[in-house]
């Protein structure tokens, strides 16, 4: 009989470091000489973390909605079907940011019962300094879902480390154990860390055996979990490039509100496309060649935002610059 294939769930709040996780652990099982397959989900119908995963790998794409509701039943189906074609060694499923994780391990483990895997259990990456600025504030479904994801996992890892003190994480890591006291946390900067120690210390069999999340004997997981039906996203398309300067000082501009944006981008004052990202009020741009033919887009993500007046600004942007 084939052994089981090992799932790991990746949770954390949108734009904590998930991908960035990915793509490391990824490259970590290929250097172990193992063929990992990822499941990638995200709220928009372009898959923009797909680009930055090795093309080799397996990959399947839950688009258009989040794994613990629209596309819950489609987790379980292309699980099932990534471990049958591709047969890989080990499969890491990154649900959205806006995902409550106790859908997700229900989703997962419905799956487990047919497909002949194993659920290694929950990596939730927080976004440090975003994690403290909630903590601080008390309150709102946001720090309630941040709240949820750390209750729920395995093992906690405390990115972003360069952008809090060493006093403000300490703050954090009481605040951590106190929500859930059976995960390890683990400091990161780019979710730099020593993988086999996280994949050993998270997952071993008694820390499983004793963690914070029992089944009921209905067989789902017995925690109230919050919706994330407040979480709102306006995906914009380009018709014309933008001049990348006054773009970056639109993105400045954003109101609080709009905590993660990414997107495809061509601008009119460089010669590649550029895959840009901005969490928690930072910008990051990526040179990509995307293959094949994906147009300009951007996918803005928040709570309670106008989408009638960013999609404004967006356009005087385009109009700006076809006219110049
Ligand atoms: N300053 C800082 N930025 C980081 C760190 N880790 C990741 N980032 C940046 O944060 C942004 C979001 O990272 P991702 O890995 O895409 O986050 P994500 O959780 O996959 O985001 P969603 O898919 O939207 O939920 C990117 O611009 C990263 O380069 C870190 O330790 N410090």
């Amino acid at each position: 009989m084939n052994k089981d294939v090992p799932v790991y769930l990746l949770s954390g709040f949108l734009g904590s470091g998930k991908t960035t996780l990915l793509q490391k652990l990824v490259a970590y099982w290929q250097g172990q000489g193992l063929k990992p397959g990822v499941i990638i989900n995200e709220l928009g119908d372009v898959n923009l973390d797909g680009m930055l995963v090795d093309s080799e790998v397996p990959t399947a794409e839950l688009l258009g909605g989040c794994i613990c509701c629209t596309v819950r039943e489609d987790l379980a189906g292309e699980l099932a079907m990534l471990v049958e074609r591709d047969r890989p060694d080990v499969v890491l499923i990154e649900a959205t940011g806006a995902a409550n994780p106790i859908d997700l391990l229900d989703s997962a483990t419905e799956t487990a019962m047919y497909a002949g895997i194993d659920i290694k259990g929950l990596i939730t990456v927080a976004d440090a300094a975003h994690l403290l600025e909630m903590y601080r504030n008390r309150g709102g479904r946001t720090y309630a879902l941040m709240q949820d994801q750390i209750r729920c996992a395995s093992v906690i890892i405390l990115n972003k480390m360069d952008r809090v003190s060493e006093r403000e994480a300490e703050e954090l890591e009481r605040a951590i154990t106190e929500w859930n006291a059976y995960a390890p946390v683990v400091r990161a900067i780019r979710c730099e860390v020593d993988f086999e120690a996280l994949l050993n210390i998270g997952f071993a069999a008694e820390r499983v055996e004793n963690g914070p999340l029992k089944k009921t004997p209905g067989g789902r997981f017995d925690m109230l979990g919050s919706g994330h039906e407040h979480v709102t996203s306006y995906t914009h398309r380009f018709k014309n490039p933008v001049d990348s300067e006054r773009f970056e000082a639109l993105i400045s501009s954003l109101p609080r509100e709009i905590y993660r944006a990414k997107g495809l981008l061509t601008f009119s004052d460089t010669a590649s496309r550029f895959l840009f990202q901005y969490a928690f009020r930072e910008l990051d741009f990526i040179k990509v060649t995307p293959q094949g033919k994906l147009d300009d887009m951007a996918v803005f993500i928040g709570e309670h935002f106008s989408a009638a007046e960013l999609r404004e600004k967006l356009e005087a942007l385009e109009a700006e610059e076809a006219q110049a």
